[in-house]
């Protein structure tokens, strides 16, 4: 069995992996862990979105004897079309190794982009968009904006299996 943590407690997170090792066909045994990611609280672009995906993956495997530390994060990026939701995903192993991935991105709403650009975390402004409560431990902004067509938990899952991809290769040529 292998031992996977996720630097995070945000059950959509833990989810995610979950149902990413199930996919993969991968008998894993999954612990959230709090660990800091080490950018912003709300993520302005695509390289600093990875980057916390990237510190979360490696602060989450030393914090206990895990075979793969997993850091997943969600951010903004500046486009020509507006402000894009972006997630990253992130696994790093035992031998220092660091892959990631990307969920789909979606066109936020006009209203909701310009309180993040005022400085404004996305979590509170699509609660209070939608008229939800906690919509980023759920279906996420994703699920909101795609009528329930996708949610936060498929978007990272498959980042996830996209990030793992790498290790996945290495394993068969073993
Ligand atoms: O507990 P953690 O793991 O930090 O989970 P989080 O929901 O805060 O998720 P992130 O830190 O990765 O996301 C950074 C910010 O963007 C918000 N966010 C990102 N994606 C979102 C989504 O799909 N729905 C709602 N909020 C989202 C989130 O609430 C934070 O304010
Ligand atoms: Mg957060």
């Amino acid at each position: 069995m292998v031992q996977i943590a996720i630097g995070s407690k945000n059950p959509a997170k833990i989810q995610a992996v979950t149902t990413a090792f199930d996919l993969m066909d991968i008998d894993a045994r999954v612990e959230g862990v709090d660990v800091p990611s080490g950018v912003s609280a709300q993520p302005m672009s695509n390289e600093e979105t990875m980057q916390g995906a990237v510190n979360r993956a490696k602060r989450t495997l030393l914090a206990g004897e895990f075979d793969y530390g997993i850091g997943l994060e969600g951010g903004v990026q500046e486009t020509s079309y507006g402000l894009m939701l972006c997630n990253w995903a992130a696994v790093a192993d035992r031998d220092g190794l660091v892959s990631v991935g990307a969920g789909v991105q979606i066109m936020l709403p006009d209203a909701v982009a310009e309180e993040i650009r005022g400085g404004r975390e996305l979590g509170e402004v699509i609660d209070e968009w939608a008229g939800g409560h906690d919509i980023s431990k759920g279906e996420g902004t994703i699920g909101i904006l795609t009528q329930g067509q996708i949610n936060r938990s498929q978007m990272f899952r498959d980042a996830i299996i996209c990030a793992f991809a790498p290790s996945m290769r290495s394993k068969k040529t073993e």
